[in-house]
């Protein structure tokens, strides 16, 4: 469904992406792990055209992605969240969610009441289980509540395919819990992919992780394989043994 194939990108002569191959199956929840600077946040930007690579291919649902505009791309179903918030907080969590369904429609289709929502709202809400909280501003909500948001933000554009950055950061543990079973559920029907950096999150909700390092895939398989294979483990030396694979300073 996503594939990569020797894709560069190269910033004033640094190669942020050399030579990346990726392939991410359709309802596949993959995680994207590797040390600062490996590329990971370049890798998104380059699939969802944010970047534009100097060689090599990106295809989605088989058509090219390559040299699209952004919104393109978010037509034709891929979506990302950002490490900076894009929750409105004057607005409630359904108009933030009805604003995300509808952003290329004209401000009025705001002031739609409860019953007029769409469907894709309506999943969204009760996706990422905010429906009590619905009416509330989203100014109220705690961090976790917050991030759900941004994920049914998501959702409710309808999206085949996630691109979620360092979701669970700053969450506590129940709010960990819940997102891993969250990202689960909608990997039921979408293809997921999560930069994430805590290794008990990834032990715990993983199945497959592509580690990304000096702009290349070092390594692809379970966490167990990837946290016992000693590239990976050069890659992350200096840091504890036991957490080897992806936690951050
Ligand atoms: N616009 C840019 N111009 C120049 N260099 C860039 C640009 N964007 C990223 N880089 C460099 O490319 C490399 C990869 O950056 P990227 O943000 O993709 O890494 P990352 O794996 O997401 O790291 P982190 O975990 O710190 O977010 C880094 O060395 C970064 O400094």
């Amino acid at each position: 469904m996503l594939e990569l194939r020797d894709v560069q990108v190269i910033f004033d002569g640094f190669r942020a992406l050399d030579g990346v191959d990726l392939t991410v199956p359709e309802g596949e929840l993959r995680f994207l792990i590797g040390p600062n600077g490996a590329g990971k946040t370049t890798l998104i930007d380059v699939i969802t055209g944010l970047t534009r690579p100097a060689a090599g291919s990106v295809r989605f649902g088989g058509a090219d992605l390559v040299g699209r505009k952004e919104h393109e791309i978010v037509r034709m179903g891929v979506g990302r969240t950002f490490q900076t918030s894009v929750v409105f907080e004057a607005l409630t969590v359904i108009e933030n969610l009805d604003l995300a369904a509808t952003f290329r429609k004209p401000l009025w289709s705001l002031t739609r009441r409860r019953d007029g929502v769409s469907e894709a709202v309506e999943e969204a809400l009760a996706r990422t289980g905010l429906e009590e909280l619905a009416e509330r501003s989203a100014g109220v909500l705690s961090h976790g509540q917050r991030q759900w948001l941004e994920i049914g933000m998501l959702l409710a554009q309808r999206p085949k395919l996630l691109l979620l950055d360092e979701p669970v950061a700053g969450m506590s543990k129940d709010e960990r819990e819940r997102t891993g079973e969250l990202l689960t559920e909608i990997a039921d029907d979408h293809t997921v992919i999560v930069v994430e950096h805590d290794m008990d999150f990834l032990r715990r909700h993983a199945s497959v992780v592509t580690v990304l390092h000096e702009g290349k895939v070092l390594v692809e398989g379970s966490v167990d394989e990837v946290s016992a294979d000693p590239r990976v483990q050069e890659v992350y030396l200096g840091r504890r043994a036991g957490d080897a694979v992806g936690n951050r300073p």
